[in-house]
């Protein structure tokens, strides 16, 4: 995963009303801090891309971001409302992105609608990540479109002013800021923006973690929690909203490979927590969850199975297929084929992992493909980056693993004997 433009965000984009207070207030280590924030008598937006305060920084280089407008529906501008499709929350259309000499994205297309539970699978660096931070306002797009509830979004998210739908993100890792108690960290967004008093968000901020199965860590430091704690107060902070206002927008989920580097355990618990938040899911309260539609980036083949109905797959810049989960494994689409031996061939890079111990030390082990059938894998090189073949009765597969310490890169160099 990419880190987002090399620096930590602030884990909200706020919009403040006229008609709230005149200031915005945080809570830094017991002090109260105070920006004027809200004077204008109009919305205004501030920009995810602002550094926070050093002392609110990250510990990890992990941020989660809720971009959040607060205006009427009733004035959005739609520009574009086309006949059944008014439950369409995000659509990308024809979308072009490229870094420098690198063209990344070459007219990706998409909708993602209310109630859905979509995935983007594909090969390493095929801009899956890059798509996310459009939809999210984080990038903009060379060439194409983005369309918000039907209205075009003109640039990032913090320059535009389109209303009707809360965006969040979830990066891979927690990114709690470490001087800040959990309930200042899951609560930021309302100290920081909401007219709610103090008592009224440490309710808000202990049912929100009670919905994600925390109980009695209010009063903790990032430092005293798990990681699989963090990832839970992570989410918290991604779903609370401010109760009190007369307009609740639907909010959309984008979450960036929150499985890697978890073990099988530890990632069926977030998969489980991300169907949960879902409003088809039940959250640990056993109430009806509140995001309406959520994205997955993600290698990871568990994840596709448990947290995604429908799914996207990325390939050389294009959506190359498209469909229902239970499709892909059926489709006879050679890409997808391929890579459906890819992906889970990513899913058992923890196991290879183990098998295999510290990459470059020449051992081998047998590890499972998709089919059930075992494959015989052995390391070739290096530390970090390494080559493996795999092979099944069948098939061949040359493979390059580029291991870094939580992220692990699979690509398939070379096939022999083709691909069934
Ligand atoms: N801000 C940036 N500046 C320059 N290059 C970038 C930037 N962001 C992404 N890239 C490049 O764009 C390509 C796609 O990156 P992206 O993270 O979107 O891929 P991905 O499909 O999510 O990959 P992975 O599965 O490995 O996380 C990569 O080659 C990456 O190095």
């Amino acid at each position: 995963m990419v880190s987002l433009m090399g620096s930590v965000l602030f884990p909200t984009l706020n919009t403040w009303n006229g008609s709230s207070s005149s200031s915005s207030r945080f809570l830094v280590s017991g002090r109260r801090v105070y920006s004027d924030a809200s004077s204008s008598g109009h919305s205004m937006i501030a920009c995810a891309c602002m550094a926070p305060p050093r002392n609110l920084r990250a510990a990890d280089g992990f941020s989660a971001s809720k971009f959040n407008d607060s205006r009427n529906l009733e004035n959005l501008n739609v520009d574009q409302e086309l006949e059944g499709e008014s439950d369409v929350l995000i659509e990308c259309k024809h979308v072009y992105k490229s870094f420098g000499e690198k063209h990344i994205l070459k007219g990706v297309s998409f909708k993602i609608r209310h109630g859905e539970a979509v995935g983007i699978i594909g090969p390493s660096g095929t801009g899956k990540s890059t798509i996310l931070k459009i939809m999210a306002g984080l990038l903009t797009p060379d060439k194409g479109e983005v369309f918000i509830r039907g209205r075009r979004r003109h640039g990032l998210i913090s320059d535009d002013e389109i209303s009707g739908l809360r965006i969040g993100m979830v990066f891979q890792s927690a990114a709690l800021f470490d001087s800040l108690t959990v309930r200042e960290n899951v609560g930021f967004l309302l100290y920081e923006n909401s007219s709610m008093s103090e008592n009224q968000i440490a309710t808000l901020v202990s049912q929100t973690l009670a919905a994600v199965g925390l109980k009695g860590v209010e009063d903790r430091l990032p430092s005293e929690l798990s990681g699989g704690m963090k990832k839970r107060v992570a989410l918290a902070r991604s779903i609370i909203f401010d109760t009190t206002k007369d307009v609740i927008e639907p909010e959309v989920l984008l979450y960036d490979e929150p499985t890697a580097g978890l073990d099988p355990i530890a990632s069926t618990v977030v998969e489980d927590l991300i169907r949960s938040v879902h409003l088809k899911g039940e959250d640990a309260l056993g109430k009806p969850g509140k995001i309406a539609s959520y994205v997955v980036v993600t290698h990871q083949h568990s994840t596709i199975r448990r947290a995604v109905d429908r799914l996207l797959f990325l390939y050389e810049g294009k959506v190359v297929w498209q469909g229902m989960t239970h499709e892909f494994t059926t489709s006879s689409n050679p890409i997808v084929q391929q890579k459906e031996l890819l992906v889970e061939v990513g899913v058992v890079n923890e196991m290879s992992r183990t098998i295999l111990g510290i990459p470059g030390n020449g051992g081998g082990g047998l590890v499972r493909d998709l089919n059930g059938c075992m494959i015989f894998a052995f390391a070739q090189s290096c530390v970090h980056c390494f080559n493996m073949v795999a092979e099944t009765t069948a098939f061949m597969y040359k493979l390059q693993f580029c291991m870094s310490k939580d992220h692990l890169k699979i690509v398939v160099l070379d096939s022999f004997g083709g691909f069934p």
